[in-house]
């Protein structure tokens, strides 16, 4: 019977609130263009839908924070997360390691998805355009390992093949993680360590 050669270890990391600073783009937007509004603090977000929190906080305010997110330059314009860009550029040079970036459009995508690719280009360069995997469900791409902000990732596929591993975000840092789930708190935190860890099992 034919061996199949192991393939590379592989991981997807997210782009927005673990590549990107979507919250803080938000937060700056929704003060530049509704001032009078009242506002949520990073530090009082909770809940992935940042959408969801601001209309909570008044009815009228789910649209507006939306239409922030939503805007021609919002996603191209997000600043950089803190060493994300230092890391992801070494672990894509780590040895028998193949890296994605795994991310969800926008239902209206008009903006988002070619900045997206821009914002790629920009901070990364060309080459790394072609590591970009744009779906609304991650949970049909195979890897060993995804880096994501949201809470939970679901989709169709009910056992996807990667670990989750939560990347800290003001809107899921007071959760307490279920055992054996793990956190990576930022990119100066031991992302090396979970990659190896996860290689050897
Ligand atoms: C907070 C928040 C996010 N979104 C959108 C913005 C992005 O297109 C995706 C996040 O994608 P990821 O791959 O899971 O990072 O969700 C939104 O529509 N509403 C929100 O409140
Ligand atoms: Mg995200």
């Amino acid at each position: 019977m034919a061996c199949r050669a192991a393939r590379p270890f592989r991981v997807l990391v997210d782009m927005d609130g673990v590549l990107a600073d979507f919250e803080g783009g938000l937060l700056r937007g929704f003060l530049a263009s509704y001032p009078g509004d009242p506002h949520i603090e990073l530090t009082e977000r909770r809940g992935f839908s940042a959408r969801e929190q601001y209309r909570c906080l008044r009815e009228d305010l789910g649209d507006k924070a939306a239409s922030v997110y939503e805007s021609p330059g919002f996603f191209l314009g997000l600043d950089p997360i803190p060493a994300a860009i230092e890391a992801i550029q070494e672990m894509v040079q780590m040895p028998n390691t193949d890296v994605f970036i795994c991310t969800s459009p926008l239902r209206r995508y008009e903006y988002c998805i070619p900045e997206k690719y821009s914002w790629i280009e920009k901070h990364l360069g060309p080459g790394f355009v072609e590591r970009l995997i744009l779906t609304r469900d991650k949970t049909v791409v195979s890897a060993d390992l995804l880096f994501d902000d949201k809470d939970v990732v679901t989709g169709v596929e009910p056992n996807p093949s990667w670990e989750h591993i939560l990347f800290s975000c003001c809107h899921n840092r007071h959760l307490k993680l279920q055992t054996p789930q793990r956190r990576l708190e930022s990119w100066t935190d031991d992302w090396r360590a979970i990659l190896e860890s996860k290689r050897s099992r």
